[in-house]
């Protein structure tokens, strides 16, 4: 059963804009929710989103509002787009509002702090009478900067449940947004939240001038540690070899509209973290995901080296080229040790 009508996207940060562009593209009507009362005004009378995406001209399909039950009423899809931090909070705000049978999709990357729940698991803690199993995640290479422009760009929406993943994908899909779908929740989240971390310790890399062969071994050796939690955590491998994988590494560790690869780069600059967020003035996720992570791989007790040393350089004030001598410097390994054993690696004797 496609999904039309009216949608509602919480918030009007730079990806819950884009998102809603494309929406409004999609010939929906939009109703953007925001905390910001100057934001909403300045949407709903000059078509702009100046703080977070100023280049743009908004489609007059979004709307926006600072009151969540004018946003949600009626709405027969919600797309949540907060900030990892937020999550909770909005969900609650979002839960007197929402419909059983509306279309639930969320955008975020990251855990919750503290609790280290992936943010499906907030949502269905906040939203008891929502079914969770239809709840949708969308994750995949997508820089707002660049959807806003519709540029070709594909993502993944994934859900326990096969209608609510086709709901998302017919909501979503259009042609310069193309939407794959994909059973596997646990994956697509993982796999969006973790790459923050790797682009971080990318934007060190580069703004260290290690080289191009640095930031290969991050990538590729950073993907096998967001695979390897991953798949601890309950994820299919393959997942891992998609757009909410590799795909999303990719762009992100190599983009110049990444957050989190400038605020690594600002880092090695020798700002520090604290002046690093201030300036941004944007969510980085990498930051508390670090923290997850690195929470995550001792209670699942698995190996994550890069994310180790990148959580030293980040909260112990460790130097990031001690940190890359100590990455070198362990002791040898095969390099699919952990997917692998004797019998089945390949090995003629
Ligand atoms: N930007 C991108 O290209 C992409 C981002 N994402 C993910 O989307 C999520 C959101 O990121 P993004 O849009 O970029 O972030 P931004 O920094 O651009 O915007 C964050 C927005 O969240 C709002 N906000 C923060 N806390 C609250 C709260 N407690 N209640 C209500 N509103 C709140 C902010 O409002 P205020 O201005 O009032 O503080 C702001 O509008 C992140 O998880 C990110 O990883 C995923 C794919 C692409
Ligand atoms: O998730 C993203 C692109 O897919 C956005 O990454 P940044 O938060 O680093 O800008």
């Amino acid at each position: 059963m496609p999904v039309s009508g009216k949608t509602a996207v919480l918030v009007a940060g730079s990806w819950g804009t884009a998102i809603a562009s494309v929406l409004a593209d999609n010939g929906r009507d939009v109703l953007l929710w925001s905390r910001n009362r100057d934001q909403v005004r300045e949407i709903n009378e000059e078509h702009r989103n100046s703080r977070f995406l100023p280049e743009v001209l908004l489609s007059p399909r979004i709307r926006a509002t600072d009151s969540m039950e004018e946003a949600v009423k009626d709405a027969d899809a919600v797309v949540v787009v907060a900030p990892s931090s937020a999550m909770r909070d909005i969900a609650g705000q979002l839960k007197p509002h929402l419909s059983p049978d509306s279309l639930l999709v969320h955008a975020t990357k990251g855990f919750e702090a503290g609790s280290l729940k992936r943010m499906s698991e907030v949502l269905s803690e906040e939203l008891p009478s929502y079914d969770s199993n239809r709840l949708v995640v969308l994750s995949g290479p997508s820089h707002a900067e660049e959807v806003i422009r519709q540029c070709p760009t594909t993502v993944v929406v994934a859900s326990l449940d096969k209608e609510a993943a086709e709901q998302a994908q017919d909501l979503l899909i259009n042609s310069y947004f193309r939407v794959y779908t994909n059973p596997d929740v646990i994956g697509v989240e993982v796999g969006g939240a973790l790459k923050n971390i790797i682009a971080l310790g990318a934007g060190l890399s580069d703004g260290l001038d290690f080289g191009d062969n640095a930031k290969a071994a991050l990538l590729t050796r950073g993907l096998a540690e967001i695979a390897r939690l991953g798949t601890a955590m309950g994820a299919s491998p393959l997942t891992f070899a998609g757009l909410a994988g590799i795909g999303d590494l990719v762009v992100t560790c190599t983009s110049r509209h990444s957050r989190n690869w400038r605020a690594g780069s600002m880092l090695a600059q020798g700002h520090s973290l604290e002046e690093v967020l201030t300036r941004m003035g944007m969510v980085v996720e990498g930051v508390k995901t670090t923290q997850a992570a690195y929470q995550l791989s001792r209670r699942y007790e698995i190996s994550m080296p890069i994310t180790e040393q990148l959580y030293h350089v980040l909260f112990n004030g460790k130097n990031p080229k001690t940190a890359v001598e100590h990455l070198m410097g362990r002791g040898p390994r095969h390099e699919t040790e952990e997917i692998a054993d004797d019998s089945q690696n390949g090995w003629l004797r």
